[in-house]
């Protein structure tokens, strides 16, 4: 087993945004270097975790082909990345209630680190809190962190009642630790939101090969 593994963290890619910048569709199966973004960071996150679900919002079907279980969200009306997050602690409260973490991952990240997880881990334990965030550049990436399994009725609460929809306003009130990515050779956070956005990661992949 890799260094970087954690059996009892379960992984979830989400996908459940309307991606209006790329002008709709799903991102993640947009391809970068002949592989859909998708598969990259599926390749990338499954070494880490004990298990990968997914967060898609209409038909799962389409993302059959990749055998994982596919979690819509439950809030309606597009909420944004905490309701897809929610959805994802509620699956894994329900079909794994051993699992104290779930690890996400914006599935249109497609040179996510391979030490995501267990840095992320590493920073809450460190901090003594019961959720994590990524940073690259100076900026943290809201959506991708490592979120206890135990906060997911509050999270509700705040979205349901408290019509909270912006992640940053929610952690802060649990406590979240920041764990920081060099940006060399690219940013691991680079994430794919336009057409101009694919001509890059395809432009850096060409450039320093497989990253
Ligand atoms: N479940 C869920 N995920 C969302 C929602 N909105 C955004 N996301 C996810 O949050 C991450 C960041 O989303 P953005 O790139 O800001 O939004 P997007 O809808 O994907 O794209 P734009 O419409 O171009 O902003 C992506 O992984 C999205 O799939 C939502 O309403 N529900």
């Amino acid at each position: 087993m890799s260094a970087n593994a954690h059996p009892q963290t379960i992984g979830v890619l989400l996908a459940g945004g309307l991606a209006r910048r790329m002008g709709g569709g799903d991102k993640p199966l947009r391809e970068i270097g002949g592989r859909s973004i998708l598969a990259r960071v599926i390749e990338r996150m499954r070494p880490q975790c004990g298990a990968l679900i997914l967060n898609a919002n209409g038909d799962p079907q389409r993302f059959g082909f990749t055998g994982l279980p596919v979690v819509a969200d439950d809030i309606p009306d597009f909420a944004g990345p905490l309701a897809g997050i929610l959805a994802a602690l509620d699956h894994v409260a329900a079909q794994h209630p051993e699992i104290a973490y779930v690890a996400s991952v914006a599935a249109d990240t497609p040179f996510l680190p391979r030490d995501y997880v267990s840095r992320l881990h590493a920073a809450r334990e460190a901090a003594g809190v019961p959720l994590a965030c990524a940073e690259s550049d100076g900026r943290t990436h809201p959506v991708n962190g490592l979120w206890s399994v135990a906060l997911r009725a509050d999270l509700r609460h705040a979205l349901v009642v408290e019509d909270m929809r912006k992640i940053d306003r929610w952690t802060a009130r649990h406590g979240v630790a920041h764990a920081a990515w060099p940006v060399t050779p690219v940013d691991p956070f680079f994430n794919a939101n336009s057409p101009e956005d694919i001509d890059e990661a395809e432009a850096l992949i060409a450039r320093h090969g497989e990253i």
